[in-house]
């Protein structure tokens, strides 16, 4: 989904579509079509490693389901509901922006920020403007998304670890079930935040399996 980065819209990706979601309707529909390309597009990160197993929507929903199970102290600080509204929108604009990792030197953060932005206020506007508010409406997922993306609430760093804690479970995962190297992923465990979520990302780093005829596995 590269281009000419000044030039990117939405419709950029959308014009390549066999079925573009009808727009400014009163049903959802279009809406639920368009999430259809977070369970066929696979995570980037892994790709780059031969690996075309994991789907956006797939780490999303691990993702919402771990932060049903923050550890009571934090728990009792946090908006429990709010947080798995927000795993499960906060990567929602890759339906159309793609997943784009930290290494990929073509589109730079800020590039990358835009264009989801846009992809954002798309949805909300030409799929879900005219659509009647229910128990997620439109504005509410604007504002969990720019809140996840401000990094600012308790909320949203709590998410953003899990976030990285979903990575790290999946790394040692397809380390297990495939015969791959994926330290590159490690430094994301020293990136967590919150003191709870460390002990978590220190617990599965421990796990990866030892490499034949390398040192201890960090
Ligand atoms: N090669 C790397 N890829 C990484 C790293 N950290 C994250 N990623 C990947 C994981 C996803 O495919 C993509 C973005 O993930 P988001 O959940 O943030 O959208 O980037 C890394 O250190 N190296
Ligand atoms: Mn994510």
């Amino acid at each position: 989904m590269g281009s000419d980065n000044s030039s990117w819209t939405p419709h950029t990706v959308l014009s390549t579509l066999p079925h573009p979601p009808e727009e400014n309707t009163s049903s959802p529909i279009p809406f639920f079509h368009l999430l259809e390309r977070l369970k066929t597009t696979k995570r980037e990160g892994w790709r780059r490693f031969g690996i075309n197993g994991e789907s956006i929507s797939d780490h999303m929903y691990r993702m919402s389901i771990m932060t049903m199970f923050a550890p009571p102290e934090l728990a009792s600080r946090l908006n429990i509901p709010h947080c798995t509204k927000m795993a499960l929108v906060h990567d929602m604009a890759e339906s159309l922006v793609g997943d784009i990792t930290p290494v990929d030197v073509h589109i730079t953060k800020a590039e990358k920020a835009s264009r989801e932005a846009a992809v954002m206020e798309y949805i909300t506007t030409s799929l879900l403007g005219q659509v009647p508010g229910g128990a997620l409406s439109a504005q509410e997922i604007k504002r969990v998304f720019e809140e996840y993306e401000e990094n600012v609430t308790l909320e949203a760093q709590f998410v953003h670890d899990i976030d990285k804690m979903e990575l790290l479970l999946q790394m040692v995962e397809y380390e297990r079930s495939n015969d791959v190297d994926l330290t590159e992923f490690t430094h994301v465990a020293g990136r967590v935040q919150l003191p709870e979520i460390k002990l978590w990302a220190e617990q599965v780093v421990k796990e990866r399996p030892q490499r034949k005829g390398k040192g201890i596995s960090s």
